[in-house]
């Protein structure tokens, strides 16, 4: 491989959502952290050079020995403390990113296990020749917009709606220089970095199809879906 390519992988969020104890990362399916599935698909992968791990400041100690060490992630080169929103997790990866030699950074959500080597291929591929690519997949749901008192103000071509997903694959240059611009302005409704590449910069941003099995584990039923996924499914 010529390449340097990174994944920084987001395991900082408390999972309010999961109303949990512990926090939903690090609850297990069948037998493995959720955490450990994506993990395990970066350090396989022959795209990936190094895996910065970003997780809370109370669990980095946790990440180091309970699943960086005890399941061989070697390509983990750093386990750093994340922040309060998503966004400030992200930035504090890709800080830690230029203490080594990055082409492409795969941000990756650890909530969401399910990624493979074909989807890691498919995004680096577009995004070699655009910049900037996120996975995601055409909606099979007819989305409406509403106004602020839950009225429909107007419905998207479906043809055109896509929900996305992570990983989301950018040149370092590009999204390291686009997140330090963001970060001088109001934010709240960055919700995820493709939105601070397209407010940031005048380069577009490309699909790549990811997977209808690459949830994210946001609420308790997620859990038994991901459950049936990896008990059926040939993940
Ligand atoms: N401050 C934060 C918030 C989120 N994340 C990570 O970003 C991913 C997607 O976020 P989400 O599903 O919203 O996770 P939480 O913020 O943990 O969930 P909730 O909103 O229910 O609290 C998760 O892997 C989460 O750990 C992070 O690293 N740092
Ligand atoms: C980045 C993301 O996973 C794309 O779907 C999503 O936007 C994360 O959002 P959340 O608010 O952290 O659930």
């Amino acid at each position: 491989m010529t390449e340097n390519n990174t994944a920084i992988v987001l395991a900082a969020g408390q999972g309010k959502r999961m109303q949990s104890k512990i926090q939903k990362q690090f609850l297990e399916i069948q037998g493995y952290p959720v955490l450990y599935y994506s993990l395990r698909c970066f350090q396989e992968s022959p795209l990936i050079r190094n895996i910065i791990l970003v997780t809370g400041e109370k669990t980095v100690s946790y990440c180091k020995e309970e699943i960086v060490d005890k399941y061989g992630f070697t390509k983990v080169t750093s386990v750093i403390a994340g922040g309060k929103e998503r966004y400030d997790s992200v930035y504090a990866g890709l800080c830690a990113c230029s203490e080594i030699p990055c082409d492409y950074v795969f941000i990756h959500d650890g909530a969401r296990p399910f990624i493979t080597e074909e989807m890691l291929e498919r995004g680096l591929e577009r995004t070699r020749e655009t910049g900037a690519c996120v996975l995601g997949m055409p909606s099979k749901d007819t989305v409406k917009l509403a106004d602020e008192n839950a009225f429909v103000k107007s419905t998207p071509e479906r043809n055109y709606v896509w929900t996305i997903q992570t990983p989301q694959i950018f040149s370092y240059s590009l999204i390291k220089t686009a997140h330090d611009k963001i970060r001088r302005k109001d934010m709240s409704n960055i919700t995820d970095d493709a939105m601070v590449v397209e407010q940031e910069t005048g380069v577009k941003v490309a699909l790549a199809k990811g997977s209808y099995q690459n949830i994210k584990i946001t609420t308790p039923e997620d859990l038994w879906i991901a459950e049936a996924f990896l008990q059926f499914g040939k993940m």
